[in-house]
């Protein structure tokens, strides 16, 4: 059994069947043109919405029943964070909110010491980002769903942002990352192309 399984997935009229097997240990991008259906093939696997028809499993288990960020974690384009709790509180949160410990080496492997005591909101665009990537990758999640990771940095934390994906994918996590960048492009174990709401190339 494939960990995530997308089958004849059509959503509203954005995506139309859409089949995907990825499994674990891997890094696996969803590239495309701006509009292609990207974010709303993260949003279904994330479990946030329904597809309207088809079934997007993880683990065998309908997205959108999973509520565990050790299953499915998400990096949503829009970040979520909390701008009052500082950065180390929002990149902790899942963890304390399951009881589990925080991994203590994340913020530095993603240039965040230095700030992990400042609230979130006084950070720049590119803090938060890499605040919101820590707090998806903090439980080690079986899936975690990173919709445009690198869209607010530069070179350098580009890197390391590379590095934390190939990281995670190591430690077993399939991660599912749509992306314009070639960089995370070049990476990837997985290519997956949309074009109009259809996977129209497939690469592994
Ligand atoms: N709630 C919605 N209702 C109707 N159409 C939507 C909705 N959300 C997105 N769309 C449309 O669906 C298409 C796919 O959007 P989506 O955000 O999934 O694309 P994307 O590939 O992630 O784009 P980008 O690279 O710009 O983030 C776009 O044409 C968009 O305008």
């Amino acid at each position: 059994m494939s960990l995530l399984r997308v089958r004849a997935v059509t959503h509203t009229t954005i995506l139309r069947d859409v089949d995907l097997r990825l499994d674990g240990s891997r890094v696996a991008v969803l590239a495309g043109r701006s509009g292609s259906g990207k974010s709303t093939l993260c949003h279904l696997v994330a479990g946030v919405m329904r597809p309207s028809t088809g079934e997007v499993l993880v683990a065998g288990e309908p997205a959108h029943r999973v509520d565990d960020w050790a299953v499915t974690s998400l990096l949503p384009q829009r970040l979520a964070l909390s701008a009052e709790m500082t950065v180390a509180e929002n990149a902790s949160l899942p963890a304390r909110l399951r009881g589990r410990p925080d991994d203590p080496d994340l913020l530095a492997r993603l240039g965040l010491d230095g700030i992990a005591d400042r609230p979130a909101g006084a950070t720049s665009l590119g803090e938060q980002q890499r605040t919101a990537l820590a707090r998806a990758l903090v439980l080690r999640p079986a899936v975690a769903v990173l919709d445009e990771p690198t869209g607010h940095q530069d070179d350098e934390h580009v890197g390391l942002i590379l590095d934390a994906l190939v990281t995670a994918a190591r430690a077993g996590t399939l991660v599912l990352v749509a992306t314009h960048d070639q960089r995370v492009i070049d990476i990837a174990d997985d290519r997956i192309h949309l074009n109009s709401g259809r996977v129209s190339d497939q690469a592994g």
